[in-house]
């Protein structure tokens, strides 16, 4: 069965990274793109590199312009999605690459997003456990069959795939969390404006959003309570640098006294072993984010810090594919009963 797909938000980085997948996806035939300011325009004369969809049209962001598809992923600003998804038939899988259906809490969205408050979908990153520490329980049973997805932050994703593992194991402790993540701008979509990328990008490494402000944090609070945390707290600095795509998030945790670094770095073995996407590198090596470029991998290296009682857990991922696009894809896969990896490729783009 070939499932009929509108895009929204097309001439967006997200969106353009949605499309570059689905037009290799083998059940997936992309028959909508909308926009806003470029409604009207060609898609190729928007997004030049995607050659095979040179016959679509972009057409603006309306409910009416999303129906009768059978999967709708939205890559909107923030407070857009919301706006339309409720007018969305409910037999339709929507997988919404914005914040806006995230956060299960009112007070956190108030807090870090403010606006209308839209509510909680499943959560789009399937190898995150669920249910607590007792639990081995993943999120991927949650996406099967499900018709509403919100695919994850690309920073929140990234430390929460890092950090899971040991709370779920009871290794590490959720109190003192400390994350700084280097970030390419690309994060920013494409509003960021050209000038300030050449001027002020470039050649440089600035940090924003320090001092527990960024809108990441309750999300990835949100993801660790799911593994068993009980209060996670997480100090996370990210850092803009000159790289188009990718982050380099570096983790650590105090790990929880008597624990010895062998069972430590068994919790992330066996959380992983058998994930497709998300990669635990041999003891000793750690991840570079060029190796992650265009793949829908995640790229862990995990080290014992014995003198200062603390694991450190560096993560490389593209965080428009496994970031974002790529986890919209392998979620949709599982809630539409396909193989998981369909359309996606571990592998990518070197040098
Ligand atoms: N970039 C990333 O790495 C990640 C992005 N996301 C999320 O994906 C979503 C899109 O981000 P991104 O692609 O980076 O952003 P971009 O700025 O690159 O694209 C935004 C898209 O939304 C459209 N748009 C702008 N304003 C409106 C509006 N008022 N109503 C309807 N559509 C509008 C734009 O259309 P037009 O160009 O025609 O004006 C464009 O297609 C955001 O919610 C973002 O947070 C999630 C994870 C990571
Ligand atoms: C460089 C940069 O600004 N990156 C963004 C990442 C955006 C993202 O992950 O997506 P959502 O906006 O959908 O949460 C940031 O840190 O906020």
């Amino acid at each position: 069965m070939t499932f009929a797909v509108a895009v929204a938000g097309a001439s967006g980085y997200a969106g353009g990274e949605l499309l570059r997948i689905l037009s290799q996806h083998p059940d997936f035939e992309v028959r909508t793109v909308t926009a806003h300011s470029n409604a009207g325009q060609k898609l190729v004369d928007v997004q030049p590199h995607l050659r095979s969809l040179a016959g679509l049209t972009l057409v603006d962001t309306t409910p009416e312009n999303l129906a009768g598809h059978d999967v709708v992923f939205l890559a909107l600003p923030h407070g857009k999605s919301g706006e339309i998804t409720a007018a969305l038939d409910e037999n339709t899988l929507v997988v919404d690459c914005g914040a806006d259906h995230r956060l299960e809490s009112e007070s956190d969205w108030a807090a870090f997003y403010g606006g209308d408050f839209y509510g909680a979908w499943s959560y789009g990153v399937p190898e995150l456990y669920v249910g607590g520490s007792e639990s081995a329980l993943k999120q991927r049973e949650h996406l099967v069959g499900t018709r509403r997805i919100a695919a994850p932050g690309c920073n929140a994703s990234t430390v929460a795939l890092s950090l899971a593992p040991g709370i779920q194991a009871g290794v590490i402790e959720a109190a003192d969390i400390v994350s700084v993540l280097a970030v390419g701008p690309s994060g920013a979509g494409k509003a960021l404006k050209t000038n300030l990328l050449a001027a002020e990008i470039l050649g440089s490494a600035s940090p924003y959003a320090v001092g527990g402000a960024h809108r990441h944090i309750p999300e990835i609070q949100q993801a660790l309570r799911g593994a068993g945390a009980v209060d996670p707290t997480i100090s996370f600095t990210p850092v803009l640098v000159p790289m188009s795509r990718g982050i380099l998030a570096t983790s650590t945790a105090r790990i929880v006294p008597g624990t010895d670094a062998a069972s430590v770095r068994a919790a992330w073995e066996n959380a992983y072993a058998d994930e497709p996407f998300v990669h635990l590198l041999p003891a000793g090596q750690m991840p570079r984010t060029a190796d992650t470029v265009g793949a829908n991998t995640i790229l862990l290296g995990l080290a014992v810090d014995e003198a200062a009682g603390r694991v450190v857990i560096v993560a490389a991922i593209d965080n428009l594919v496994k970031g974002t696009a790529g986890a919209a894809v392998q979620s949709a896969n599982i809630a539409l009963g396909l193989a998981e990896t369909t359309g996606l490729s571990v592998n990518g783009v070197a040098p």
